[in-house]
């Protein structure tokens, strides 16, 4: 089977004063269509920063990216983000605060297309919405017409998730986007995700410091540790770990 992700040898510096540190380093990694990994590691280990090396948020200094077929290694962020979807930490960061839900999931459906908004249209596509929206069990089907800043951060959570993947994306990262919320919220946005990416077959990375959803969700995980990819555990490998044997990686 194609690879729908490689990273060969990928190194990411920065310049700090007077010497160059290195942020990642000589990180191989290949994803095949579907694979649905977990990141984990210490503060600091690099996770946010192997993803910001792939959406083209910061230069390689060496190495080379593939996905699906096509090589972005030193392709502008702008250019990636037609195959590639995020969903951050903060509930602000995915949606339009002014816009209401509808409107931003409409813009959504038009990832990598020209950005307009007829209304006519909007309205035609609003059942579909309200289907989708339903799907999040939060109540945001009622919320079509109200502006994203006015919903709760769970709410704002789960639009953010339909919104990266109602346009299939090539690549889904999904960063921290739970570590904002309530754990009863956290909970219910943690099954919304993982019925988005199982059912669609999305292939997704996913940065959690939650160990037993290392554990629990996806088929592989990854431990990153100094910029370097430490551990990768397969499905098989990743049933015989416990917590207790993840926490051996957080010193
Ligand atoms: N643009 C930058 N310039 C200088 N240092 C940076 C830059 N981006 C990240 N770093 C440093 O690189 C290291 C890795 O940061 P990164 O945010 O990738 O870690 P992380 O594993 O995502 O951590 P956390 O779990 O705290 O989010 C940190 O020491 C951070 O301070």
């Amino acid at each position: 089977m194609t690879d729908q992700l490689t990273l060969e040898h990928v190194a990411v510096n920065v310049a700090v004063e007077t010497h160059v540190k290195p942020l990642l380093q000589a990180i191989d990694l290949r994803l095949a269509p579907g694979d649905y990994v977990c990141v984990l590691g210490t503060n600091g280990a690099g996770k946010s920063t192997l993803f910001n090396a792939i959406t083209g948020d910061i230069p390689l200094a060496a190495g080379k990216i593939t996905l699906a077929g096509q090589e972005i290694s030193h392709e502008k962020p702008e250019k990636r983000a037609r195959l590639i979807a995020r969903v951050f930490q903060d509930p602000k960061m995915g949606t339009a605060p002014r816009m209401t839900v509808a409107e931003n999931l409409a813009l959504a459906s038009r990832r990598g297309q020209r950005l307009t908004l007829a209304s006519r249209q909007l309205r035609q596509q609003l059942p579909a919405f309200a289907q989708l929206a339903a799907q999040t069990g939060n109540g945001l089907e009622k919320a079509l017409d109200k502006p994203t800043e006015q919903l709760s951060g769970g709410q704002r959570q789960a639009l953010s998730l339909l919104m990266a993947t109602l346009k299939r994306p090539e690549l889904l990262l999904l960063d921290e986007h739970t570590a904002a919320l309530d754990p009863k919220t956290s909970e219910a946005i943690m099954a919304v995700t993982d019925k988005l990416v199982t059912q669609e077959q999305l292939t997704c990375m996913m940065i959690t410091h939650h160990l037993e959803d290392a554990l629990k969700y996806g088929n592989r995980l990854i431990i990153l540790s100094a910029g370097k990819i430490v551990a990768d555990y397969d499905t098989k490998a990743r049933q015989q770990l416990t917590a207790a044997d993840l926490l051996t990686y957080f010193g």
